[in-house]
């Protein structure tokens, strides 16, 4: 019998964690709409997320997030907001710290390639039952302007605890 190791939040001691890898995601949000993509390869491939991927080395967070949108979607986030971050532990070990931001413009014209297809969706029409489990809890809080810190457990795609501190609106 194997005894897992990352069970609840509170089986983690936070100050000590360090993630495996570091990645963003970026929501375009304009004119009533969330632009987001059906992700065809990576973690997440299948589901609807935001655009996003694992920063490169010597990138800052934003820096990879615009990045991320550019090869993802051809597009450039304008005017970016930094939300926060979620950070997920996984039963089997992996771990995976991102950063989240939203962008209200962008220059270009969303794009499908080898990596993804562009989908907006009205902000009332969110399919977040095709999307990881924790968009539900943590999305609507960037749909409304706030900060906030989560943070995961998953057994694979299921999600077995999790905990949210809203931070309040973003910073002017
Ligand atoms: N649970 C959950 N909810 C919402 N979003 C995510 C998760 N887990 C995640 O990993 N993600 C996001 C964070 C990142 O945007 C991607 C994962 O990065 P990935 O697409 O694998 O990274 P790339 O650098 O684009 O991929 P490769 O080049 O390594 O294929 O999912």
């Amino acid at each position: 019998m194997t005894t897992a190791l990352f069970d609840s939040v509170s089986s983690i001691d936070w100050s000590n964690w360090k993630a495996k890898d570091i990645a963003t995601l970026m929501f375009i949000i304009k004119d009533g709409k969330i632009l987001l993509i059906r992700k065809k390869r990576g973690l997440g491939a299948g589901k609807i997320n935001g655009p996003g991927g694992k920063l490169d080395p010597g990138e800052t967070p934003e820096q990879c997030a615009v990045r991320e949108v550019q090869e993802e979607l051809l597009v450039t986030p304008e005017n970016i907001s930094y939300h926060g971050i979620s950070l997920f532990q996984f039963t089997d070990g992996y771990s995976i710290h991102v950063y989240i931001f939203s962008a209200t413009d962008f220059k270009g014209t969303p794009t499908e390639t080898d990596e993804a297809i562009p989908l907006w969706f009205e902000l009332d029409r969110i399919p977040y039952q095709e999307m990881w489990e924790d968009d539900g809890i943590w999305l609507p809080l960037v749909l409304k302007g706030q900060r906030f810190h989560g943070k995961y457990i998953f057994d694979g795609d299921s999600m077995v605890d999790h905990e949210l501190v809203n931070l309040g609106p973003l910073k002017k």
